[in-house]
């Protein structure tokens, strides 16, 4: 039996779709995805809900024992919209109140392949850290290349001096589940001397504690 591995991230954040993709490597990602973390004894938070990728990346981190967590605007709660939940839901107001509550109860953020939703999460959270408000890595599952045109349109941004090359490296990016995994547990977030100076009032505002006791 392999050697049960040890992680420096409680429980991480996925942002994936809603839809499954027409590719069946998305989705054998996403059961990938949950399997890793679930090897590496992480729990999950994500967007709540069965559908896409989301439920098939929840049924695999809920199959292998560990905890889920489903933060759901109550909107979107009923079953015929996100499908059956599993493991433990919380109920929110608004999408606002959810992105924000998602990335409180992270160590670390995942986006999978997606559409508009996965891509506004993702960025957000790099927004995030490029302004200080929190420290927590971010992951890019880039299954197939899928992601390969948005990489290269952030390198444009950083030759056309729109994003700065330490914003650039924020986004750690792996064709696998388990090489991304295993990157982002070594991942050192760099901070220029700005943003470390910041407070950030409306965090607390927000109900996002940027604060995470995740080991750097
Ligand atoms: C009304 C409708 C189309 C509902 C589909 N059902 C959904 N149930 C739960 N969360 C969702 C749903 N659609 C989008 N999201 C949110 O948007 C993200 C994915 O959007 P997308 O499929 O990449 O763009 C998810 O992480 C989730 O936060």
């Amino acid at each position: 039996m392999e050697e049960e591995k040890k992680s420096r991230f409680k429980r991480i954040c996925v942002f994936c779709g809603s839809s499954s993709g027409k590719k069946p490597s998305y989705q054998e990602a996403a059961v990938e995805l949950g399997r890793e973390l679930v090897e590496r004894r992480i729990d999950l938070v994500y967007g709540g809900g069965s559908v896409g990728l989301m439920g098939l990346v929840s049924q695999a981190v809920h199959d292998g024992g560990r905890h889920v967590l489903g933060v759901i605007p109550r909107t979107l709660m009923p079953r015929e919209i996100t499908g059956e939940t599993i493991g433990e839901v919380r109920a929110v107001s608004d999408m606002h109140q959810r992105k924000a509550e998602m990335a409180r109860q992270a160590d670390a953020f995942i986006a999978l392949p997606g559409g508009y939703g996965t891509l506004e999460e993702l960025l957000e959270v790099i927004t995030w850290a490029q302004l200080g408000i929190h420290r927590k890595p971010v992951g890019l599952l880039n299954v197939e290349g899928y992601y390969n045109s948005l990489l290269s349109f952030l390198d444009k941004a950083v030759d056309e001096g729109f994003i700065s090359p330490t914003a650039r490296r924020i986004i750690v990016s792996a064709p696998t589940a388990k090489q991304l995994v295993r990157e982002l547990e070594e991942h050192i977030p760099e901070y220029d001397e700005i943003t470390s100076k910041l407070i950030w009032e409306e965090v607390e505002r927000l109900n996002y504690m940027p604060e995470s006791d995740v080991p750097t």
